[in-house]
């Protein structure tokens, strides 16, 4: 993809009052594709999300066998046996390389996996671990990283195992997707410091148990699934609650209110994680029908929020943060620095570029508000530090996204839906 020129994002000194509806979830979306292709009959998914890392995990199937017809507005899937003989672009999708290898080892023959120049070096030692502990052969070069071959039998035995996830919740959710087709099932551990994004892997095992999988996950870190068919499912995907972030983002900083669209009434996303998030800045949220309605307070206060379970959200918190009127402490994250780019790294530097403060501890970011000026705010092939760059703009005349195009990992048409909600 070739690399637009800076853009300059909108500066904003009224308050914004807007309404908006986001694309539908990511994690909600490419679960749903992986439980189709799994399941015993064709599944539709109504209103799917749209965008870079779910057309990789479509093409990612279809790789395999999978029919994905993609129409607009609903996608059906028509499962087939997994063949082999593939190679699969991951892009950046953390989803589609960590979810489609456990995948891949249902098949029959080998499967190549790859990305961009950043996915290897992402954290893939322990799926490559926890797929040969099951008995997959898997060729790699010794980096613990992408790329490598997966060369399925066409069954996996399944049973007891250990792994270490602490370095993303996406090694949970990969093998309990995969392991109704088990012969055994899985009974699966995490050992190891404190596992990431814990609602997650709670979608996880919800979308298992709307297709008639029963997991058992009454003892923290274990879960144990049963093997047997995946039922299919039509299901209606729910908007991207992290993505709504933004927006939310966006009415703290002007000191504004947002209705986001369709927020649904329970909901496994850590996107839910606004509601807290927005108080801790001393805003405050309400339902108004379908609406959740987002208002500032009347002062931007610092916060000290622990975002380990819900990490993705920090780059837009981060951009709050930097322009609340007292410090904000940011902890429980250190995991972000294997996400699309080091994110604690990245938001520290260019914080900094703006004449901010933001210091990187050993699992989060301290940041301490300063007046801020125009720059390039790089974004480092990061839809999230894009999105972080927007909510600075909004207070900061003269700031340019070094490529805002990057949002379409998760937000088709990004650019133009912010310019006319808040310009
Ligand atoms: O399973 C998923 O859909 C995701 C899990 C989380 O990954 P980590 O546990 O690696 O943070 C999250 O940050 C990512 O955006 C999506
Ligand atoms: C960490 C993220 O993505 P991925 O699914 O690629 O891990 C994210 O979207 O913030």
């Amino acid at each position: 993809m070739e690399t637009p020129l800076p853009w300059l994002a909108p500066y904003r000194d009224a308050p914004l009052d807007a309404r908006v509806l986001v694309p539908s979830s990511k994690s909600l979306t490419n679960r749903a594709l992986v439980l189709a292709a799994l399941a015993d009959s064709p599944s539709t998914l109504t209103r799917p999300l749209v965008s870079r890392d779910t057309s990789l995990m479509a093409d990612g199937l279809t790789a395999l066998g999978i029919e994905v017809e993609r129409g607009a507005g609903a996608w059906t899937v028509r499962p087939a046996s997994l063949s082999g003989d593939a190679t699969i672009d991951c892009g950046l999708a953390g989803t589609v390389m960590r979810f489609l290898p456990a995948v891949a080892a249902l098949a029959d023959g080998p499967v190549v996996f790859d990305g961009d120049e950043r996915a290897r070096e992402r954290p893939m030692g322990t799926t490559i671990a926890s797929l040969r502990a099951l008995g997959v052969r898997i060729e790699d070069d010794d980096r613990a990283a992408l790329p490598f071959a997966v060369t399925g039998t066409g069954r996996v035995r399944g049973g007891r195992l250990e792994i270490d996830a602490s370095a993303s919740s996406q090694f949970v959710s990969a093998l309990l997707l995969a392991a109704p087709r088990f012969d055994e099932g899985l009974d699966l551990r995490h050992v190891g410091p404190s596992l990431p994004s814990l609602p997650h892997v709670e979608m996880t095992v919800a979308e298992l148990r709307r297709r008639g999988v029963a997991v058992d996950d009454s003892t923290p870190d274990r879960w144990h699934v049963s093997p047997g068919p995946v039922g299919a499912l039509d299901v209606e995907i729910e908007p991207d609650l992290s993505n709504a972030g933004v927006f939310i983002g966006a009415a703290l900083v002007t000191g504004g209110r947002v209705a986001v669209r369709r927020w649904p009434a329970t909901t496994q996303q850590a996107g839910d994680a606004w509601h807290r998030i927005v108080r801790a800045f001393g805003g405050t949220s309400e339902r108004d029908g379908d609406d959740m309605v987002f208002t500032a307070g009347s002062t931007l206060t610092g916060a000290d929020l622990d975002l380990h379970d819900v990490g993705e959200l920090t780059p837009v918190v981060a951009a709050v943060a930097a322009l609340a009127e007292g410090p904000s402490r940011l902890s429980g994250i250190a995991h972000l620095r294997g996400h699309e780019t080091d994110r604690l790294a990245a938001l520290a530097t260019e914080i900094a570029r703006l004449g901010g403060d933001a210091r990187e501890t050993d699992d989060g970011l301290v940041i301490t508000p300063r007046p801020l000026h125009g720059e390039i705010f790089r974004t480092y092939d990061d839809h999230r530090m894009a999105h972080a760059a927007v909510v600075l703009a909004l207070r900061v005349p003269e700031l340019f996204v070094e490529n805002v195009r990057t949002t379409v990992k998760t937000y088709p048409n990004f650019a133009p839906v912010w310019e006319r909600l808040v310009a």
